[in-house]
């Protein structure tokens, strides 16, 4: 009878605990990829580094829009998320990563689904396997909720704009609390690698999201790129967040924030854990360039899609869904 490893192992990741080198299908090699990939460039420009924002100041307006135009990320503190809420969900998510293969593919994620455990979701569009294992959820807690509504509102406002005005699917529905987004909650586990450096965490890649706040968990990995400099290290900031700025906020402010491309890196001493919220338009909202950004010599760059489409485009094209949909 087929075990429930087997019948899992499409997406079963390796069982890293018990490997004492990389093995051939997970060592990457630039080789045999185009030579204008991004996994070809390994330069890393030291002196470049991500903006860290206050978004209590009363400039941060003006930082979060040059940030979202430069580097389609930035780092942001005075949240008002109480870091006892980020070492709670670290806890627990070591806490689940720690549980034997068994337990996890109790909760194993369908093939084509979004909620679950198992490999890589971007797997299928790269020749490597990547050293990572990942949860996937839906919901979030309030309070990130609360933030990304506070780092939309100070993004649009950035452009003169407020989805009160701009944005129908962001606003309560009849007076109630709800919306037409949705949140993906995933965990990420990057255990301890025999050879950091032919391997690869996470795939370079861009969310499909508004936007994405990822938690680093006190351990570096996260790498941005930047057009000139390459791929840059987000330097781990106690208690601060990552805001990536995801396809769909490059949709609605038509190309003006652009979506980042971004990557994670593993290391051999210590096993990371990172945590995203992803903001999302339900499945049914169509989306597309908000129209007072719109004008003669603005004119729209993307057609409007549905949520539901542009998921689907994204599992089929992956980092070529925008321009799939661009005019
Ligand atoms: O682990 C990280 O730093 C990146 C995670 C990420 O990009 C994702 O979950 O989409
Ligand atoms: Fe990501």
């Amino acid at each position: 009878m087929e075990t429930q490893t087997q019948a899992f192992n499409h997406l079963l990741p390796l069982d890293f605990d018990n490997v004492s080198t990389l093995p051939d299908s997970y060592a990457w090699s630039t080789t045999n990829l185009p030579s204008d990939d991004p996994c070809n460039c390994m330069i890393n420009d030291r002196k470049a580094s991500l903006p860290v924002i206050d978004i209590g100041e009363p400039n941060a307006y003006d930082l979060v829009r040059h940030a979202c135009e430069k580097w389609g990320a930035f780092q942001v503190i005075n949240h008002g998320v109480p870091l006892s809420l980020f070492r709670e969900i670290e806890f627990q998510t070591r806490q689940l990563f720690s549980l034997s293969t068994d337990q996890k593919l109790l909760v194993a994620r369908p093939p084509s689904g979004v909620i679950g455990y198992g490999s890589a979701r971007i797997s299928p569009f790269y020749p490597k396997l990547m050293w990572t294992e990942g949860f996937g959820m839906m919901g979030s807690p309030v309070e990130m909720k609360t933030l990304c509504d506070k780092i939309v509102r100070i993004m649009l406002g950035s452009l003169g704009l407020t989805y009160e005005d701009d944005i129908k699917w962001f606003q309560p529905l009849n007076g109630s609390d709800q919306t037409q987004c949705m949140f993906h909650f995933q965990l990420n586990s990057y255990p301890v690698c025999p050879d950091p450096d032919r391997a690869m965490g996470l795939a370079p890649h861009t969310d499909s999201s508004l936007i994405t706040l990822l938690n680093q968990c006190n351990i570096n990995g996260l790498q941005v790129y930047q057009d000139g400099a390459g791929w840059v290290s987000v330097e781990s900031v106690e208690g601060a967040l990552v805001v990536n700025v995801g396809d769909m906020m490059q949709v609605i402010s038509n190309g003006k924030f652009k979506s980042v491309l971004h990557r994670a890196v593993v290391n051999s001493t210590c096993h990371r854990v990172s945590t995203a919220f992803f903001l999302m338009p339900q499945s049914d909202v169509e989306v597309s360039p908000l129209k007072k950004l719109i004008d003669s010599s603005h004119p729209p760059l993307y057609r409007t899609v549905t949520g539901k489409e542009y998921f689907q485009l994204k599992y089929k094209v992956f980092n070529k869904a925008l321009e799939s949909i661009r005019l």
